[in-house]
Parts: structure tokens; sequence; C-alpha cells
């Protein structure tokens, strides 16, 4: 089974203005309010792409319901904890560019913790695959990925980690199976600027070294890079035109799974989820198997250099 934890998760509420005038009135030419956060993006895609998971990590008041009642009316199996406070609202907004405002995440209690934590472990069995995605609530200390990595480990799960900053640094010494960072993550990580697919490989190999078992560094048009202990490797991304990034990074951790689970051939896997991003990004919602299978031909893995 795939488990996908989002421990801080969102209604997105897309709005669409067309002539932005700050300090002013401005009317919405269109709006759309989805069930968020990374997590459950990644297990939005993984039913699009025929694959069951179930959704976990804290929900709460009437936005935690919205985002329950959304997954059920797909049919993604839910386990999340409740708790007091509401589920935060993002709003992203479009006006020719994208601009995001992330709301204020709740309030977690230590029981809601401990809840999490026996709700997850008590059903894990050792070929079982946890995506832990997205930032952390406020209330939470940068070493929970950490540790919850190590407990998912000791039971013998694969642990895929989408987050950053000092959340992500903590987490590489407790070996998850992938991190994807996009390459602005990878580079505050790391401190220096990655401006092309070779300064990702030199970068993303620091991860490698501090734990990390396989490394996809998505670097938006420019393509994505997979880096493992004895791999580098390239992809281009499809020609398209974006319509809607949000969600993008997820579709690549989502494809990735989906043909990992199945194939076991990490490249081939990587290849499907550069792809899954790519259509997902040139679509207003998530990528479905049929456009993906559209725009495979365009993608190519090759071996890269970077010393
Ligand atoms: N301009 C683009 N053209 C084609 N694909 C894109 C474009 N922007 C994003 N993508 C796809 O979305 C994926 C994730 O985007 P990226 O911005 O790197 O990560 P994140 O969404 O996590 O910030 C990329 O690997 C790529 O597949
Ligand atoms: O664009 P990405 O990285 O795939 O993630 C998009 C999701 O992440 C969010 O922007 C939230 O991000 P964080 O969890 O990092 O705060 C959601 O609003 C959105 O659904």
């Amino acid at each position: 089974m795939i488990y996908t934890v989002t421990l801080n998760p969102s209604i997105d509420y897309f709005v669409t203005v067309n002539q932005l005038v700050e300090g002013s009135i401005n009317l919405a030419a269109e709006q759309n309010i989805v069930a968020g956060g990374k997590g459950i993006n990644v297990s939005k895609v993984l039913k699009n792409l025929g694959v069951e998971s179930i959704a976990t990590g804290f929900i709460g008041g009437f936005t935690g319901d919205f985002i329950e009642r959304s997954l059920h009316a797909l049919n993604i199996a839910t386990r999340f904890v409740r708790v007091e406070d509401n589920t935060r609202i993002n709003v992203k907004l479009n006006t020719g560019k994208e601009t995001e405002i992330n709301g204020i995440s709740p309030g977690l209690k230590k029981s809601d913790l401990c809840q999490l934590e026996e709700n997850l472990l008590s059903q894990l069995n050792p070929s079982d695959y946890v995506v832990l995605a997205g930032s952390l609530p406020a209330s939470l200390p940068d070493g929970f990925y950490g540790q919850l990595i190590s407990r998912l480990r000791a039971k013998g799960a694969h642990v895929i980690l989408d987050t950053k900053g000092t959340p992500l640094q903590k987490a590489l010494r407790h070996q998850p199976f992938l991190i994807k960072p996009n390459h602005h993550e990878l580079g505050e990580l790391v401190g220096a600027a990655i401006e092309t697919p070779e300064e990702a490989v030199i970068y993303g190999r620091k991860l490698i070294h501090e734990g990390a078992e396989n490394v996809i560094v998505s670097m938006a048009g420019q393509g994505a890079v997979f880096i493992s202990k004895t791999i580098a490797a390239y992809a281009n991304v499809p020609a398209g035109t974006v319509k809607n990034s949000v969600g993008a990074g997820d579709s690549v951790v989502a494809g990735f799974l989906a043909h990992y689970t199945r194939s076991r051939n990490l490249l081939e896997a990587f290849k499907f989820g550069v792809t899954a991003g790519s259509t997902s990004a040139f679509s207003t919602g998530f990528c479905t198997i049929t456009e993906i299978e559209k725009y495979l031909p365009e993608v190519h893995v090759q071996a890269i250099k970077g010393e």
C-alpha cells in the first residue's frame, strides 16, 4: 500500500484576476476551490494513474471537512487525525503571473502527534511506501520528518520525502528512499545558485552523501536530473504551454511512484514522473494516463556528467 502524509494540508483557492489593482476592489474572472497540500495532491494523481493510496495527516474544522469530503468523492481512502483548529487556506492568484499566499497552519497537541504515529505505524507492512510531503505545521520541530522516517524505516517501509529547508536537511541522515527538491530548494540547501543540470548533479550528490538513497532535482522547464550512488541521468521536458504549475512537483513524485511500484526500474520511473509533472503543468487539473502517454515519446533520459 502507498500512504501519503500531509501534515499541513490546505484548501487551495485558485483565483484569476485579469487586471489586479492593489488597494482597490478587484473582481475574480475565474475561481476554483480544491483540497490541496502536497501529499493530498500525490494521492489524487496516483488515483488518476489507477494506483490506490491512503491519505493521512492532520485536518481540522470546516476546511478539514471539505478536504475529507473531496477525497472521498474521488474514492480516495483517508485516515486523517482530527485537530481543533481549521486547516489553512492557500490563495493561488493568477494575474498572468502566479502569486501564492499560503495560510497559517493549525496548532497541534502532543496527543495529535501520538495519534498520527499510531495510525501510520500500526497499519504498516514492510513492503509499503510512505510519501511525506509538504511543509511542517509551525508548531512541529524541524527534526520531525527525520524522527518519523526512522520509525517508518524500522518497520521496513520505503519513505519518499518532498519538503525543503531545515526539515529536509535534518531528515537526510535518516536515509529516505527518494527526495525531490526543485533546483531552487536544492540551491537553498547547499548555499549555491543552481542554473544547469550539471550543477544539479554536483550538488544533488551531496544529498546522497548525507544519506538520501535517490534524488530527483526538478528544474521546471529545464528538465530534471536523477542521482543515486551509481546513476546520474538527465531528462528533458516535453514542449507545451504551462497552464498551472501548482501540483506539478507532486505529479513528478506520484508518476515516479506509480511506475516504480510496478516496474522497479528507477530510470523508467524517473522518465514517467517527469512526463507526469509536465503533463500536469500543461493542464488546469492533474495529469491523466492518456495525456501522459501523449507526451512520453518526447521525453528522453540520458547519462549526464557532473564533475
Ligand atoms: N515550463 C515547463 N515546461 C515543462 N514542464 C514543466 C514546466 N514547469 C514545470 N514543469 C514540470 O513540472 C515538474 C516540477 O516543476 P518544478 O517547478 O521543478 O517543481 P515544483 O513544482 O516542486 O516546484 C518539472 O519536473 C516538469 O516536469
Ligand atoms: O507545486 P507543488 O510543489 O507540487 O505543491 C503544491 C501544493 O503545495 C502547496 O503550495 C503547499 O505547499 P507547502 O505544503 O510547502 O506549504 C499547496 O497549496 C499546493 O497544493
